[in-house]
């Protein structure tokens, strides 16, 4: 049912206007059963969902799912570059209270830590970063006491601009998949396809230069450390595919670009904000972005701090062989940081 669609909230002051909503793919009951019984399955075989043995029998474990699940996780099919997963029954009430920090998170929540990777893996092959919470393969985003306007999952007083996922990296993600646990204020994810936006040749042309770097962010702090000359990359890139962006401004230093380039990257922005959509997650959903072609970001809210924040599982997955990014980005060093596969690449 791809006509179904997610309902847009009102835009909040200063936060970007939603143009056109998210497509949503129902889950059935017999799909969203056949996810939680074989994640809490796995989760009863290997004791906790960051045990190594889960990651590596996520495979075997997905080839027993039917096809409505792997139906309703084909690949993004539409110039929105997102979709939603609908029909996951999350008992909210049985999760516990929102940690106050992703190391604080231990096992909550495990049971939705699995069925994501049980969904991720549908689509490609989960990745964690060795740098970012302790090399989890599913990241908790919730907001903290003391990050409330930082550039990551953890802030929420300040409007979290519009970016690629890890775009400092070569190895960042095809698709960005968010979980939605808990989120009483409705607070928006917002998205923007870079094929929605009506740029000049012009600044196409600008913008597929490699003139400046982007930057690891501030969930990196091992990797803002690394000594080594950070690259410049493109912005916009013509692939196979279609057009694909890498794009994180809040990380990309503007000194050394002329004002040419400048300007075109100006009016990219100026676009993104203008096709960019608000996605209002309720619990169950889970929002699948595909990481070459739309930025993500979020609108501000005030933080709880009470145990009823908003809480977001968040899983990155790389797809073997797809063509979506420029031959030069394998020679870049990614600041130190390496990706890790979930399990043996298929
Ligand atoms: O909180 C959100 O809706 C998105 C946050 C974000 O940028 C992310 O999890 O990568
Ligand atoms: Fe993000």
């Amino acid at each position: 049912m791809p006509h179904a669609r997610a309902s847009i909230p009102p835009a909040p002051e200063g936060a970007t206007v939603p143009t056109s909503p998210a497509p949503v793919r129902p889950l059935d009951v017999i799909g969203a059963t056949e996810l939680t019984t074989t994640a809490a399955g796995l989760l009863a075989e290997h004791g906790s969902a960051t045990a190594p043995g889960l990651l590596a029998h996520l495979p075997s474990a997905c080839a027993g799912l039917g096809e409505g699940v792997r139906h309703a996780l084909r690949p993004v099919d539409t110039a929105d570059g997102l979709f939603v997963l609908r029909g996951l029954d999350i008992d909210t009430a049985a999760l516990g209270p929102t940690p106050g920090h992703w190391s604080a998170v231990g096992d909550a929540g495990a049971l939705w830590d699995v069925v994501l990777l049980l969904v991720s893996t549908l689509t490609g092959t989960p990745i964690a970063w060795e740098g970012q919470q302790n090399g989890r393969f599913v990241h908790n985003i919730l907001p903290s006491p003391g990050h409330e306007s930082e550039q990551t999952g953890a802030s929420s007083s300040t409007l979290l601009t519009p970016h690629t996922e890890d775009a400092f990296h070569p190895g960042r993600a095809h698709l960005l998949l968010l979980c939605c646990l808990r989120n009483h204020d409705k607070v928006a994810t917002t998205a923007a396809s870079i094929r929605r936006a009506d740029l000049a040749e012009d600044d196409i042309e600008q913008l597929r230069r490699p003139v400046t770097p982007i930057l690891p962010d501030d969930a990196y702090e091992e990797a803002q450390r690394f000594a080594g000359r950070p690259a410049p990359v493109p912005t916009l890139f013509d692939s196979p595919e279609g057009p694909t962006l890498r794009f994180d401004p809040a990380y990309t230093p503007l000194d050394g670009a002329d004002d040419n380039w400048r300007r075109a990257y100006g009016r990219l922005a100026d676009e993104l904000a203008r096709v960019s959509v608000a996605v209002n997650l309720e619990p169950g959903d889970v929002l699948v972005v595909d990481n070459d072609v739309v930025v993500h970001g979020r609108v501000p809210f005030k933080a709880r701090y009470d145990g009823t924040d908003r809480w977001l599982k968040r899983a990155s997955v790389r797809i073997p062989g797809r063509r979506t990014r420029p031959a030069a980005e394998t020679g870049e060093h990614g600041y130190g940081q390496t990706a890790l596969p979930a399990f043996a690449q298929r």
